[in-house]
């Protein structure tokens, strides 16, 4: 797989938040987005998840099976999209579902973010951090190769974020890709870094204001429809 950026450029809200971004990942490698507040980050996330149209360039994801693009995509977005009322198997199980099974069952996934123990528990009796590793094992337990991850760390204790990090570069080491935005240093290992800076602004970027939440149902939903191949 190999997914490449070109020319992308940003704009919400009649702003323009960033342009001329490109960039190129492969299989096996993670590109890290960093930025300040309001840099773009969470927007270039979900662009690259088909939610959020560019305002210029594209973006391909390239790949030799035989699954759409959109079909290759876990997103951990901010808003995680899990069911509340439901526990966190049932939650996991309803997620391989819709999404397709890894060879990662529910169990071992729980186990491998430190949640055995509340897998029959109700999703709204969980801390935030909790939330946030239920997330996490639905990306293990789901099969999707492309991780897109928005403040993956957000949330997590200092354990957590080591055991994070040590699961992101296992995902790695079997071949799948990795786009992480954060505002934490996640310690992994051979990583590209795309820092967003706000762009100068030229006479005729300021544009009538428009609201762009058109993507804001399936941000809720935490995982990305599928996206034309190119
Ligand atoms: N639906 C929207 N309508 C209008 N403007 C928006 C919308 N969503 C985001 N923006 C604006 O786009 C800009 C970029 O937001 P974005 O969330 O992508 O930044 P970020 O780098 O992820 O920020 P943070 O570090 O705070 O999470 C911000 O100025 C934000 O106010």
């Amino acid at each position: 797989m190999i997914l490449t950026a070109n020319n992308l450029s940003c704009r919400r809200g009649g702003r323009l938040i960033f342009r001329d971004i490109s960039f190129r990942v492969a299989s096996g490698s993670a590109l890290v987005i960093t930025g300040d507040n309001g840099a773009g980050k969470s927007s270039l996330i979900a662009m690259i998840a088909g939610l959020l149209p560019p305002a210029g360039g594209d973006i391909t994801l390239s790949n030799d099976q035989e699954r759409a693009p959109g079909e290759l995509i876990g997103l951990m977005a901010h808003r995680d999209g899990l069911k509340p009322s439901l526990t966190v198997q049932e939650n996991l199980s309803w997620a391989r579902r819709l999404l397709g099974a890894s060879a990662t069952g529910i169990g071992e996934a729980l186990e491998a973010v430190g949640l055995s123990h509340a897998m029959d528990m109700p999703v709204e009796h969980l801390s935030a951090g909790q939330r946030r590793r239920v997330s996490l094992a639905r990306l293990l337990t789901c099969s999707r190769p492309v991780w897109l991850m928005d403040e993956p760390a957000g949330a997590l204790d200092q354990r957590s974020i080591r055991g994070l990090t040590a699961l992101m570069q296992r995902h790695l080491a079997g071949g799948g890709m990795i786009i992480a935005a954060t505002h934490q240093p996640l310690g992994l290992d051979n990583a590209l870094t795309l820092h967003l800076a706000p762009p100068a602004i030229d006479a005729g970027d300021e544009e009538p204001f428009w609201e762009d939440d058109d993507c804001e149902d399936e941000l809720l939903m935490g995982y990305a429809p599928a996206r034309a191949a190119p």
